[in-house]
């Protein structure tokens, strides 16, 4: 990864960590992701941290493996579906080689703009190509796009959970064989596993979706899949055909 490592320690966004207590999950934070995690990436956490959506980053547990995979495959060519802030996005930023490039696609540009100053002090805008768009048409246009049916290495997906199955159908044609896609949020806060009227109103939409999703995932012969239970749980699938 680029850019130097954080030595200071933060607290853990709220109610993240699907493990069996929070110090738990403070432990593994503060030993292995946090000492590792680079300056510019805990500058963007802390300047999310005051957003009033911040819970919505990606959990710095998840993002750490997604570096991994990254740098394991050597992917170079990736797509971001979700990017609000930009935590993700600056992770994959720093964990490509320079001359890497990601489409990052957001219907809010207002929120990558936040998180934008850091990016460009962390010397990786020219990486990446922003989309300000819903993500179906910008992906159905990248499929359209001459060149680009399994040209992408890597894609991490990180946005409305109604639409995962929809986007993977279109991942599955831009990512190479033995190229990764990474899911978000696939344990939804733990309510995929819990009576249906426990579920919160609000989140009912959400669990419904990934549990289905999960399912079809699982029954997808097209992939490996691992459904990791770091941050809110995140879904790797390797392209396999
Ligand atoms: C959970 S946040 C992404 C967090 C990000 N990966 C990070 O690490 O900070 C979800 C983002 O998806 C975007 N989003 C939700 N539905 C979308 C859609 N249909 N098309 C495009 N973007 C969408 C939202 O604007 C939001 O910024």
């Amino acid at each position: 990864m680029e850019g130097e490592s954080s030595k200071r320690t933060a607290p853990p966004p709220p109610s993240k960590g699907l493990l069996q207590t929070p110090e738990l999950y403070q432990y593994v934070l503060e030993t292995s992701v946090f000492p590792r995690e680079p300056q510019q990436l805990k500058e963007l956490r802390d300047l999310t941290a005051t957003h009033p959506r911040a819970m919505m980053a990606t959990a710095p547990d998840a993002a750490q493996l997604m570096g991994l995979l990254i740098k394991l495959i050597d992917a170079k060519k990736t797509i971001e579906v979700g990017v609000f802030t930009g935590y993700s996005l600056l992770l994959t930023a720093l964990s490509i080689p320079h001359d890497g490039k990601i489409t990052a696609i957001d219907m809010s540009r207002e929120s990558y703009e936040i998180g934008l100053p850091v990016i460009q002090k962390a010397g990786v805008e020219h990486k990446i190509e922003f989309v300000e768009s819903e993500a179906l048409p910008a992906l159905d246009k990248l499929v359209k796009d001459e060149g680009n049916e399994g040209s992408y290495d890597f894609a991490y997906v990180d946005a409305d959970k109604v639409n995962y199955w929809n986007y993977h159908e279109r991942l599955m044609k831009l990512v190479r064989v033995g190229g990764i896609i990474a899911y978000d949020n696939t344990l939804w806060g733990g309510t995929v596993a819990i009576p249906p009227d426990s579920v919160a109103g609000s989140h009912r939409g959400g669990t419904e979706a990934t549990i289905q999703f999960n399912k079809s995932l699982a029954a997808d012969p097209r992939v490996d899949i691992s459904l990791t239970p770091l941050g809110d749980g995140i879904t790797i699938c390797r392209r396999i055909y």
